[in-house]
């Protein structure tokens, strides 16, 4: 049994600390809002996020993050992250920091690994990463997914702690590959909803998705990836998942723009962030990605579906 603690209680938060609990692991899911744990204890649901599903009895919640022995998960969205570090770096510097989220900082640039060692520079950043819905990691569906931690023994403690009767994880010490594709494949799923909220057809969903992978490996490469990793469950696995289910919300936010409607702000959607954050990283780095900017350009209101299609059809003819 090993003593998990996950910071962030939405859906994937709730739903990684009810299969741990399930698993027989001691879990707490810690809240930053009071209101929030306390919603959460009384009805031992979270209706918002995860509504289909009752915690077991052993999951603790808390409103407080509890003294540390374990792992930590950081379940936030990734524009929260830098922030949630900052505010508890007393507690949590010097220790196991799983960071689950995905996505790319706007304001440095930073991956979740990278902000983890500014901020806590004693902790032992790691990641958990790769194809999985909330709603199924709580259900227990079998699911494998990628734990990268560039030490290398942190990653074989993690991968064996943190592995499931229904989860298996595979590791990996390329952390940034691991990142940027968690990252990456998310701004792609919203071009490829857009070509299906515009009606372009499911060819057109394919050729962005080859393209735009292609892209998230040119840039992770240039980032110092490894190109393997971006093959794997932690890119191109989550980019298939994400991409070709509307469970999605970056496929959904996608969707919503193809059709030029509007998508409630209140939903987590990575990518439309990390669209912008990758383009300051591809100027860097010289590199040229049609497909994130049309996302970014799209998601931004800069440009129409239909704009960009021609943009992107009217582009110089080259080898694949
Ligand atoms: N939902 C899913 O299926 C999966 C989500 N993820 C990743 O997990 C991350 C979180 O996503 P979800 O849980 O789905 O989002 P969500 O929108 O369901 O929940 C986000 C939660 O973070 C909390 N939060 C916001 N600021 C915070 C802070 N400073 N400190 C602590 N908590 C804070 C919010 O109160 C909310 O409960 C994202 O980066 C997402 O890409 C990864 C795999 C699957
Ligand atoms: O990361 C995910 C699947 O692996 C969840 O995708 P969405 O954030 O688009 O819902």
């Amino acid at each position: 049994m090993t003593s998990i603690t996950i910071l962030g209680a939405g859906a994937f938060g709730t739903a990684l600390a009810v299969m741990y609990a399930l698993g027989g692991h001691d879990v707490t899911l810690w809240s930053h809002k009071a209101d929030e744990a306390d919603r959460l204890q009384t009805t031992r649901k979270n209706a918002l996020r995860l509504p289909d599903v009752s915690f077991p009895p052993s999951m603790a919640v808390a409103a407080e993050i509890p003294a540390v022995v374990g792992p930590v998960l950081l379940a936030c969205p990734m524009q929260a992250l830098a922030g949630l570090l900052e505010t508890h770096r007393r507690t949590l510097d010097g220790q196991s920091l799983v960071a689950c989220c995905k996505g790319i900082d706007t304001r440095t640039a930073e991956t979740a690994t990278e902000i983890i060692r500014r901020l806590c520079p004693n902790a032992t950043p790691a990641v958990l990463t790769g194809p999985s819905f909330a709603t199924e990691i709580a259900r227990g569906l079998p699911t494998a997914l990628t734990l990268a931690s560039s030490d290398a023994g942190a990653a074989r403690v993690l991968q064996q702690q943190l592995s499931t009767r229904t989860l298996r994880l595979y590791r990996t010490t390329d952390t940034i590959g691991a990142e940027l594709g968690g990252a990456l494949k998310n701004v792609v799923a919203i071009a490829t909803g857009a070509a299906i909220g515009a009606e372009y057809g499911e060819s057109a969903r394919a050729a962005i998705l080859t393209r735009g992978f292609d892209e998230m490996t040119r840039l992770a490469v240039a980032l110092g990836a490894e190109r393997e990793t971006l093959t794997g469950l932690c890119g191109l696995g989550d980019l298939t998942l994400t991409a070709m289910s509307e469970q999605s919300r970056n496929t959904r936010f996608g969707i919503a723009l193809g059709r030029g409607q509007t998508f409630d702000e209140s939903t987590t959607v990575e990518g439309r962030h990390t669209a912008e954050a990758a383009l300051r990283l591809a100027a860097d780095h010289a590199l040229d990605l049609p497909v994130m900017q049309a996302t970014a350009d799209l998601a931004a209101g800069r440009a129409t579906a239909s704009e960009i299609t021609d943009r992107l059809l009217a582009r110089p003819l080259k080898e694949e």
